[in-house]
Parts: structure tokens; sequence; C-alpha cells
């Protein structure tokens, strides 16, 4: 359950005059998610998302994550619309957090991948790419490659109590993709974070993208790389190829990838498989007992990186 903060009813009455949408017929917390504290709110002018910024959000990004959604919106991607209060501003607090109000995205995320999510999902990472140009504000990725170390040197130290000579192992593979990461690729808005569980399906059809509170100004086919990650691997181990190839196509269909981006996938899927695994480490190692949100297994991505280390170029992925 991941409602962390708790909203009084006069706290949301006075929240909501602030806004013209209508006046409340329900509200409820959304136990799914683990960073913020999220509510669906019904109004006599239809439904809505109330979320209340926690902590590992910063301040400062809130404006970039919410005027990137407002801009992908308005260039056509089924994103959350921030809701502007009757001042014009989108963010608010309330409870003493930053607040906004989006609107509600229909659709289901697929709690079983099949293959005929992955075509559509590569095409929809294709559009928000490009719905992403023009967009002025920039964010670095503050999950991306220089942050990587510091995060394994915070784990270092019990590494070894999840799988032994782990901690080694990671230095070493990281010291790899180091060294191996491209540099002249290109760049723009990315969400950094498309999982099965931000990708709503309706019909067989793309209806929602959600959370944008890891996007970032990266590169674009690193996004592809986490896509491949979260949606193509059975076991955890190994890569269904099947599904790969179909989220390229789909990808593709779009916006063609350069022979520099093809080749750079191995590199850009060892990043990827790395990021997820150091963040889960970290929380398996540093999150209490009995806390709201349980932690994600960080040797699912071990297994992930171990395959992404086994392969040769960007074929493997269905190229
Ligand atoms: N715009 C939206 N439309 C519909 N449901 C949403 C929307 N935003 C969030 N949700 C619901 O809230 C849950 C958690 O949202 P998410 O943004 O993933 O939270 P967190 O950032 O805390 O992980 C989602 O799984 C979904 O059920
Ligand atoms: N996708 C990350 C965790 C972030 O969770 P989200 O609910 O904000 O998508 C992982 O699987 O490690």
């Amino acid at each position: 359950m991941a409602v962390y903060t708790e909203v009084t009813d006069e706290a949301l009455a006075e929240f909501l005059s602030l806004y013209d949408i209508g006046t409340l017929t329900a509200f409820r917390g959304i136990a799914e998610g683990v960073e913020n504290s999220n509510y669906a709110l019904k109004t006599s002018e239809g439904d809505f998302i109330l979320t209340l910024y926690e902590k590992r959000v910063n301040k400062e990004d809130l404006p970039y994550f919410l005027g990137l959604m407002e801009h992908l919106r308005a260039h056509g991607l089924p994103c959350p619309l921030p809701v502007r209060a009757k001042d014009g501003r989108n963010l608010k607090e309330l409870a003493g957090k930053m607040a906004a109000i989006t609107t509600f995205l229909p659709g289901v995320w697929p709690r079983h991948i099949k293959l005929a999510h992955c075509e559509p999902l590569g095409a929809a990472l294709a559009k928000l790419h490009l719905a992403g140009e023009g967009f002025a504000m920039t964010r670095r990725n503050g999950l991306g490659p220089d942050s990587w170390s510091p995060l394994l040197a915070k784990s270092l130290p019990h590494a070894d109590s999840v799988l032994g000579g782990l901690g080694a192992e990671l230095q070493a593979w990281l010291a790899q993709i180091e060294a191996d990461w491209p540099k002249d690729l290109p760049v723009g808005q990315i969400h950094a974070d498309l999982f099965p569980d931000n990708v709503f399906f309706l019909e067989g059809q793309i209806s929602g993208l959600i959370d944008f509170y890891f996007a970032c100004t990266d590169i674009l086919a690193y996004d592809i790389a986490v896509c491949l990650n979260a949606w193509c691997f059975e076991n955890h181990a190994e890569l269904n190829v099947t599904r790969s190839r179909a989220v390229l196509r789909g990808y593709q269909s779009v916006r063609k990838l350069s022979d520099s981006e093809i080749n750079a996938l191995p590199v850009l899927a060892r990043g990827a498989a790395i990021r997820f695994l150091l963040t889960r480490l970290y929380d398996w190692l540093n999150t209490p007992e009995g806390a709201l949100v349980t932690p994600k297994d960080p040797l699912d991505y071990y297994r992930r990186l171990r395959f992404h280390f086994a392969v040769s170029g960007a074929g493997a992925y269905g190229l």
C-alpha cells in the first residue's frame, strides 16, 4: 500500500476549491505505486488522479515533469494532463506536500505480458520521443551512468549478503559499461521507467502512459533498452527475442534507428539492467521490515545483466 500521506476531508475541500473541476463525488487512496501518494478523485466533471509528491521526488523537478506531460499530451500522447487551478498553476500544496491533479486515464496495465503488447509498446515509445521534441526544459538523468558508481558504493558493504561475490562482479561489470558508454547518440526527452505497470491497454490498444517521475533528457535509445529489459524477458534470464523484435519493429515503424543506435543496443541494455539492479539492491538492503512497500528482487536484474554481457551484438535482440 503506498498512500504515505493521509488527506483530511477539510483539507481536501479547501484544496479542491482552488480548482474548477466540479463537486467531489468520490475519493479513495490507490494502493499501487511506490514513490508517491495517489488518490482517485471523482467529481461531477469526471475522473482525476490526485498525487502528493513524497520525499524521493525532488521539488525542483516538478515543473519539468508536469510541463513535459502537458507538452506530450498537447502533441497527441495519451499521458495524464496536469489540471491547472483557477490561478493557472498546476502545482499546489496539500497536507504539507507538493500536490497536483491530473486527468485519469482508462485501461489496465498488463499483468501477463503477451507478444501482442510489444509492438504497440515500441510504437508508443517512439511517439513519446517524437512528441518530446520542442519541449524547452531539460532534466539531467539523476539515475544515469554517473550515478551508478556512487550508488553501488553505498550497497557494496552488504552486497554479498544477497549473493556471494555480487559486489566484485558488479564493480567489474560497471567499469566495463562505463568504458563502453556511447557519447554521440541522439538525445531527447525520455520516460526512463516505461515498465508494464506504467502502460495501460484497452481493447488491445495503448490507452495511457503514466508515471513520468523518472523522465529526463538522455539518450533516446536508452529508453528502448529499459523496455527490452522490462518487457522481453522470461524467468528474468532469457530474452524472448520474438518480443524484443516486436518492440523494435514497433519503435522503428515510427522512428527509424541509426546504425550507431543499433550498434549501441547491447551496452545500453547492460546500462539499463544495472540501473534497475542498483536501485533495487539499495532498496533491498535499506527498506525496514514492515515498510508500506515490499522491495523488488535485485537479482531479477542480475540475471538480465548476465544475459546482456553474453551477447555480441544487436542481432541478439532481433535486429
Ligand atoms: N493518470 C492516471 N490514470 C489512471 N490511473 C492512474 C493514473 N496515474 C496513476 N494511476 C494509478 O495509480 C497507480 C500508481 O501510479 P504511479 O504513477 O505508478 O505511482 P508511483 O509513482 O508512486 O509508483 C497506477 O498503477 C494506477 O493504478
Ligand atoms: N520500475 C522500477 C521501480 C519504479 O516503480 P514505479 O512504480 O514508479 O514504476 C523497478 O521495477 O525497479
